[in-house]
């Protein structure tokens, strides 16, 4: 691990470091806030939040004033980039598949099967790499936006136990269903639905082993709102197999930073309180 950035701030230090990965098979950069707690060394919760399509470790970081929240809570907070990077890497032109737009699964087809693996990325490897290298506790949240939204939701409900918080702005939350989702999926997974299955959120609801409550802000102008969020399908799924959801609808934003910027203190009110019972 290298450091690439480091700025003090709210009392602790926003960090971003970048590292070899041996899952996806490239370089990869992270943001990581240290609050004040993490810098004495004191063991602090994780929170993970998962950027949505275009973005890297940066936008989060730069555009959500999270460090206020991080640093009022003392979370620990890990940003990673959307996607593997690099010239070996495949890519697209389109800015919704390829790098940037990773939808944090395990691809299954080529030429994606080789670096695109971001499920084991953000679950398994990044997390044991925080834990070694920082003062981090065993108390992982998750969260994210759009894509990361998707990322978070999914994450969470494939591996019952390891998160005790989970929220979500503006998810994808049934990608089969969906364009961005559909053309995603045909691509890493391959046309077989039934392999689509284990990565969409309404899915996997239905049969959840853990009944993680969902925290769920949605932007009522949201540009992406009706074609390709449908947070109604989350409400009915929850609603059909008694999970419990809270889904905000919020009159008048968008699907921008400025509108997770808005609720961000709610997210982490929400996490702080799990992570740190
Ligand atoms: N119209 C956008 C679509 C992508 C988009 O809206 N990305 C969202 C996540 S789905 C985002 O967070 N963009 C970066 C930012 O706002 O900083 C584009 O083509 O760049």
């Amino acid at each position: 691990m290298e450091p690439v950035e480091q700025h003090a701030s709210y009392g602790g230090r926003q960090d971003v470091w970048k590292h070899a990965s041996a899952v996806l098979g490239c370089e990869m950069r992270f943001g990581v806030y240290l609050p004040e707690a993490a810098l004495r060394g004191e063991r602090c919760p994780v929170l993970y939040w998962l950027s949505g399509l275009t973005c890297t470790e940066q936008n989060f970081i730069t555009k959500a004033d999270a460090q206020r929240h991080a640093a009022r809570h003392q979370l620990i907070v890990v940003a990673p980039d959307t996607s593997p990077r690099g010239d070996g890497v495949a890519d697209d032109p389109a800015y919704d598949l390829g790098q940037g737009a990773g939808f944090y699964l395990d691809a299954t087809q080529p030429p994606w099967s080789r670096h695109y693996r971001m499920q084991d990325y953000v679950a398994q490897e990044l997390p044991a790499l925080v834990e070694q290298h920082f003062p981090a506790s065993e108390a992982r949240g998750i969260a994210g936006h759009s894509m990361g939204g998707h990322g978070a939701l999914v994450t969470a409900l494939r591996h019952p136990g390891r998160y005790r918080s989970v929220s979500a702005f503006s998810p994808i939350v049934a990608p089969s269903q969906v364009p961005w989702g559909q053309k995603a999926f045909t691509a890493y997974l391959g046309d077989d639905r039934n392999a689509w299955r284990e990565w969409d959120a309404v899915d996997l609801v239905a049969t959840a082993k853990e009944r993680l409550p969902l925290l769920v802000d949605q932007g009522t102008d949201d540009e992406f709102l009706q074609q390709h969020l449908r947070p109604e399908l989350l409400r009915d799924a929850c609603a059909a197999a008694g999970h419990p959801l809270t889904l905000r609808l919020q009159p008048g934003y968008d699907h921008s930073y400025y509108f997770i910027a808005s609720f961000l203190g709610d997210h982490f009110a929400h996490h702080g309180t799990a992570l740190r019972s």
